[in-house]
């Protein structure tokens, strides 16, 4: 355990770091020293003494180290209030991440703006940088800059943080233009029971990739020259798998054709920026994509990821479930028409304005108003679909709403194993819902929401929802561990604060 110390503190260091969105040239500057000794300090290769570790706390502005294990964060909410104002959606996870890994591509300079400063973001640029990338904060920690090295060290790489996401696996595709033997560690991410890469290996084969799954690592080997021979059809329509797909055949010299492909948010961000890269793709958008490959790319580049859907629909959730006012800019609708269709159907009053642009120049926003309604059950079971079906992520806020309707939701959540039982964990705060079998819930509405204290769930989107719960429950509650949260929203409790929620973060002791 004492040997694991040094790590230990080499990534508290580096969390530190790119949260003041600083590079490891920036603190070295600081701190009068070399870039090189501070990526071997972050990387716990370094003995530090304790006169460093305060002047590197001092200079980021944060306490590096206190005494006992690491201190998970909770939040404590004062609930039953509303809400009012205005929220702006921030960028998506998913194109943040399947963006960076796509970088990768890419022998020139990538600039991300408005990339989410996310959990999940932090956990990728991580092991970007162990293998050699350098990754720079821009304009106050608002984009990024991320430039490739000649040669990958994969060696290197940051294992402990590429299995704390699922996204890593979209390595598979750029890299295996890059190097013939590599391996990626196990995908984690949410927690939902099991989450295949089957149809990533099956989309990858044609490419010329074989991967063997052994010890806890993805062992891949390239046979060259291989181009796919025919049309890649994938057999599930995913939406990583998709991107990975994408991802190879982006350098693939020739077309590419992928069937069964998914046309959602992330995918279509991922080939707006591959376009930017020189390559030509028909059918963004659609299930058909015609990729046309450059073997190599080397251009610099700038793009805008753009607004996150889902946080969308969870800031919806908080304005319904606690019967406010509040205005939700900055919402990606062409991803959310499905799900305000069915709220417009249980008797939700809301206002939309005209269209605009994302930053991305292709996808449409619009500000929503969100009224005060009385809501039913819908006429039928809520279930989702691949785009342009009801987003499999946005099914879990479904359930909370349902707790407020007047009567019985059932929710079918078919693709998951586990995500279903989670919600659940709405029982402790007061809702009715009745896990039917793995995949399927009742919930039986209107609840009186009540505070209490709950261990967040091991998957984002239902720790969410118990969030926003405990915004709609009398009197006090507590949500232990936070981290999942944080995964894939921005500082969600400071923002919902400015809407007038009551929510403290505290550290045990
Ligand atoms: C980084 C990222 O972008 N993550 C998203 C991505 O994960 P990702 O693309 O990794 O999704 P998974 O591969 O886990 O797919 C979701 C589940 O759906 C099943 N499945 C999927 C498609 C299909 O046509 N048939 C089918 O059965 C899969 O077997 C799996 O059990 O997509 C998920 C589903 O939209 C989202 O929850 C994640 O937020
Ligand atoms: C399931 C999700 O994400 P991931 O694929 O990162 O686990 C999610 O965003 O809800």
């Amino acid at each position: 355990m004492v040997d694991d110390y040094p790590s230990r503190i080499g990534s508290l260091i580096r969390d530190s770091r790119l949260h003041r969105g600083w590079t490891q040239s920036q603190l070295a500057e600081e701190l009068g020293t070399s870039q090189s000794a501070v990526n071997r300090i972050e990387r716990g290769q370094q003995n530090l003494s304790l006169e460093m570790i305060a002047r590197i706390g001092e200079a980021l502005d944060r306490e590096i180290v206190s005494v006992g294990p690491p201190k998970p964060t909770h939040l404590r909410v004062t609930g039953g209030q509303q809400l009012s104002g205005s929220i702006a959606v921030k960028s998506s996870k998913n194109a943040s991440v399947a963006l960076l890994c796509a970088s990768l591509l890419n022998k020139g300079i990538t600039i991300l703006r408005g990339i989410a400063r996310i959990e999940e973001v932090n956990r990728i640029i991580e092991v970007l940088e162990s293998i050699g990338i350098q990754t720079r904060w821009l304009n106050e920690g608002r984009d990024v800059e991320i430039v490739p090295p000649e040669r990958l060290d994969l060696e290197s790489m940051d294992v402990e943080a590429a299995r704390r996401t699922r996204s890593a696996i979209m390595f598979l595709g750029p890299l295996l233009h890059r190097e013939d033997r590599f391996k990626l560690p196990y995908a984690g991410g949410c927690s939902l029971g099991t989450r295949t890469v089957q149809p990533h290996i099956a989309a990858l084969r044609p490419f010329g990739l074989e991967v063997k799954t052994t010890g806890g690592f993805y062992h891949a080997e390239v046979d060259r020259p291989a181009s796919p021979a025919r049309p890649i059809v994938l057999t599930e329509r995913g939406d990583t798998v998709t991107e990975n797909a994408l991802m190879a055949a982006a350098r693939n010299d020739g077309m590419t054709i992928i069937r069964n492909a998914s046309s959602n948010y992330m995918v279509q961000d991922l080939c707006f920026y591959l376009t930017q890269l020189g390559v030509k793709i028909e059918g963004i958008g659609t299930t058909t994509l015609i990729v046309h490959g450059v073997p190599e790319i080397d251009q610099d580049v700038d793009y805008a990821p753009s607004e996150d859907p889902i946080e969308a629909m969870s800031l919806l959730s908080a304005a319904i479930v606690t019967s406010s006012e509040i205005t939700i800019t900055r919402a990606p609708i062409e991803f959310l028409e499905i799900e305000l269709a069915l709220l417009e159907e249980m008797g939700l009053d809301y206002e939309r304005s005209l269209e605009y642009l994302s930053g991305n120049g292709e996808t449409r926003l619009v500000d929503l108003t969100v009224r005060p309604s009385l809501l039913r059950p819908p006429n039928d079971k809520i279930h989702p679909m691949p785009f342009p079906g009801l987003n499999i992520d946005n099914l879990p806020f479904f359930a909370l709403i349902a707790a407020t309707a007047s009567g019985s939701t059932l929710i079918h959540d078919w693709v998951y194993e586990n995500r279903a039982i989670y919600l659940t964990e709405l029982t402790k705060l007061g809702a009715k819902v009745t896990l039917l079998d793995p995949h399927r819930v009742l919930v039986e509405g209107p609840t009186r929401f009540s505070g209490t204290e709950v261990i967040c769930p091991p998957a984002l989107r239902p720790a969410v929802v118990v969030l926003l719960a405990m915004l709609a429950a009398k009197g006090t509650s507590v949500l232990r561990n936070v981290y999942v949260i944080n995964r894939g929203y921005e500082e969600l409790a400071e923002r919902l604060s400015v809407l007038g929620a009551t929510i403290e973060s505290f550290h045990d002791g």
